[in-house]
């Protein structure tokens, strides 16, 4: 369960947060997106207790999170926007170490390792993480935020900068985490597609504050409805007119998109007593990307 109220952040007089508040009741994915410099990373620090907000209260699990960060980090992965590998040392080294400053046995290091680096496809053979590939390192990065089985997962931008096979893939780990019930994943991304595929609540951060917060049918209500676009047959062209405003036609296809169902349904009512045939109707949902261009900067 997680409960921000009001978070402020300020750096020197520049105000990146302004009064965010919002909740998140069960194990799941919250995704948190807006434009570059809205303040996600800013949010995602105060989540982790790295640094401390200006003002606002944050409870996470319990702990409240502002004046003790430290209880809350035992709990807590973090994955920062980029993440400084240890570019001479192998992979097991470096989650060995981690491992160790976790406090695991040897054998339990050795064995989430083996687990996780097979979940996660990263096969180093014998190169160093300096020779890794973008992917690889995204993969060891995430594979140490979870060396300790945290129940709290702040991942900054996990797929920033992959290709679309490995940022599919590691958005496909993030549901089967998510699929087993037990942990949080909090994830700020610019890469809209998978934020919609993946997270059950998505706040909207504009400038430092909440502009939207829902699951995707609530913001779809927020920010327009649906429309439907129709592709019909019709010879009697004047037959349109005060029917439909703008359409367009290609190999005697005629296509147009209607904002509303009722002038759908007369549309087709017209199209069929014309002697004409509706060959195909897809319903359009306003994307997370749509609403990013909606809001503008
Ligand atoms: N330590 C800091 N000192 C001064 N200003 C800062 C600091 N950290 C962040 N900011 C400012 O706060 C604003 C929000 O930055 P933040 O990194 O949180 O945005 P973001 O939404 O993560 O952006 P991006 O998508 O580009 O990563 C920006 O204007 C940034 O310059």
């Amino acid at each position: 369960m997680i409960r921000a109220q009001s978070l402020v952040k300020d750096f020197d007089g520049f105000t990146a947060l302004d009064g965010v508040d919002f909740e998140f009741d069960k194990p799941g994915i919250f995704g948190i997106i807006g434009h570059n410099g809205a303040g996600k990373t800013t949010l995602l620090k105060i989540m982790s207790g790295l640094i401390k907000p200006t003002s606002g209260e944050l409870e996470i699990n319990g702990v409240d999170v502002v004046r003790h960060p430290d209880l809350h980090k035992r709990t807590l992965g973090y994955l920062p926007e980029e993440s400084r590998l240890y570019e001479n040392m192998n992979v097991w080294s470096y989650l060995a170490f981690f491992g160790e400053i976790y406090g695991l046995s040897d054998e339990e290091i050795r064995k989430k390792s083996r687990e996780l680096l097979s979940k996660l496809k990263l096969d180093p053979g014998d190169k160093k993480m300096g020779e890794f590939s973008k992917g690889m390192k995204r993969k060891a990065a995430i594979a140490r935020s979870l060396m300790h089985d945290p129940s709290f997962l702040v991942y900054d931008e996990p797929t920033s900068g992959l290709d679309p096979m490995t940022s599919r893939y590691i958005s496909e780990f993030l549901r089967e985490i998510k699929d087993e019930g037990e942990k949080t994943i909090i994830l700020s991304a610019h890469n809209l597609y998978q934020v919609e595929e993946i997270c059950d609540r998505v706040l909207i951060l504009r400038r430092g504050k909440t502009l939207a917060l829902g699951d995707m049918d609530e913001l779809r209500s927020k920010f327009g409805s649906v429309s439907y676009e129709i592709e019909f047959v019709l010879d009697d062209r004047d037959l349109l007119e005060g029917v439909i405003g703008d359409y367009s036609e290609s190999a005697g296809i005629i296509s147009a998109t209607v904002e509303d169902v009722d002038d759908l349904s007369n549309l087709t009512n017209v199209v069929a007593k014309g002697g004409g045939r509706v060959k195909k109707i897809e319903s359009h949902y306003p994307s997370l990307e749509d609403m990013l261009v909606m809001i503008g900067e």
